[in-house]
């Protein structure tokens, strides 16, 4: 038996790692087969970490990332790998970035034994996801990075990705993993739906300030940009070079399917229906991804409110930075890391705010908080594998 259930509820039990800890703790349990967090020895090698991971669509962008972020995991190795049209190959000839590590070969999810593994990360096209979520077995602790699982409305879901959702049963028990804002939730959960990228660079700033009644519900306009990896590794015409460098594309313009997860988030907390204008764009850069978001203030509010209220409502947070006045947040500053960071400007007409939040997309807008999701369903400490710095220059 693995000591993921053992890890797990002693955890939990102890409450070992509250919001915004930050130091690692020791475990003292001695069921726990290992001396101390301080003392794990960091290795490439999967099979010598004690939680077993099993990676779906490991042969895409998000399940790279996923396999690079783990080298550095104390406790999480990738034992099953899944994929489609390279179901049969190696990982190092996939991503030869990776060939330091020992992986498992890719195999078909049809060949899988998912008995062998604790939990699963889920890094599959949507559309794809519900039906083989269902087939995994109940005692799988799961974190599902498409978008299959994020809107809770059944119709919506059907209206917004033009098909039936197979599993409906189940998304009556999926948590929303938008981290900072539903730890207490995600600690809890078996199955998590990690956000989708632009939906997490837009919560984070206006989550705090719809929740504090300091920005109006109305006429919120969201400018975002998105790097071409957020489209994944798919061969698509509109992605080759030629058509990304030295231009900059809108796409789903007035109809994004991020529309709908973005208003459900924004609404929970306002308890009443908030619409936005949401236009993306692709931009000629592989990482990054930056919201623009234009607000309107409540009567009486000024931006320094704004500030303020982003400061305390993530100071303790290690993946949230909001920078100091007139500081501009940009998409170089968080590349490669799980760093989201924001400020808030004066607009030049009165009332008006600007809103600016940049992270890498692949990482906070992925990879990066799937593995935060799954620290916390385990029991860890949320950061465990996550602390490298951004990649600069
Ligand atoms: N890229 C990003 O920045 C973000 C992506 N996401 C979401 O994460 C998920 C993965 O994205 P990403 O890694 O970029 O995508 P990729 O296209 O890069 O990878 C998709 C993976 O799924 C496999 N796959 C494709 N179709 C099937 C199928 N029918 N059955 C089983 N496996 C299949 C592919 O295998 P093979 O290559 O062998 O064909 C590949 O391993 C998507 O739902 C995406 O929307 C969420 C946030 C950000
Ligand atoms: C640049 C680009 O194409 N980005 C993707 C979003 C990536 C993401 O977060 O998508 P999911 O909702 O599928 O997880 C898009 O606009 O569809």
């Amino acid at each position: 038996m693995s000591s993921l259930s053992t890890l797990s509820s002693v955890c939990l039990e102890q409450g070992c790692w509250s919001k915004g800890e930050r130091q690692i703790r020791v475990v003292a349990d001695k069921r726990v087969k290992r001396p101390s967090s301080m003392s794990f020895r960091v290795s490439a090698n999967s099979s010598e970490k004690d939680i077993r991971i099993g990676l779906l669509g490991a042969s895409g962008y998000t399940g790279a990332e996923i396999v690079r972020l783990l080298a550095n995991h104390p406790h999480f190795g990738v034992t099953l790998m899944t994929a489609d049209r390279k179901a049969g190959q190696s990982m190092d000839s996939v991503f030869p970035h990776l060939r330091a590590q020992k992986l498992p070969r890719l195999i078909s999810v049809k060949d899988a034994d998912f008995s062998t593994v604790d939990a699963v990360f889920c890094c599959l096209p949507h559309g794809t996801t519900q039906e083989i979520i269902k087939g995994l077995p109940t005692a799988l602790k799961i974190v599902d990075l498409s978008a299959d699982f994020r809107l809770r409305d059944i119709s919506e879901y059907e209206e917004w990705y033009g098909q039936p959702h197979k599993a409906v049963e189940l998304q009556k028990e999926v948590v929303y993993g938008l981290t900072e804002l539903l730890r207490d939730d995600i600690r809890k959960a078996r199955l998590v739906a990690n956000p989708g990228c632009y939906p997490t660079s837009v919560q984070l700033p206006l989550v705090p300030l719809l929740k504090a009644n300091l920005i109006k519900h109305e006429n919120i306009i969201i400018d975002a940009k998105s790097g071409v990896s957020g489209a994944g590794r798919g061969a698509k015409e509109a992605n080759l070079y030629s058509e990304i460098a030295e231009g900059i594309s809108s796409y789903g313009v007035t109809r994004h399917r991020h529309v709908p997860e973005i208003e459900q988030g924004l609404s929970d907390v306002t308890q009443s229906k908030v619409t936005v204008s949401f236009t993306p764009h692709l931009m000629p850069m592989i990482r990054g991804m930056q919201s623009t978001i234009y607000v309107e203030m409540a009567p009486g509010v000024r931006t320094e409110d704004l500030h303020q209220q982003l400061i305390s409502s993530y100071e303790d947070e290690e993946f949230v930075k909001v920078l100091e006045e007139g500081v501009v947040p940009r998409t170089h500053n968080v590349r490669g890391s799980n760093y989201c960071f924001m400020n808030v400007f004066p607009d030049r007409i009165p009332g008006r705010a600007i809103i600016i939040s940049v992270i890498d997309n692949l990482v906070k807008g992925a990879s990066g908080q799937a593995l935060q999701n799954l620290n916390i369903m385990l029991g860890l400490p949320e950061t465990t594998g996550l602390l490298h710095q951004p990649l600069f220059p």
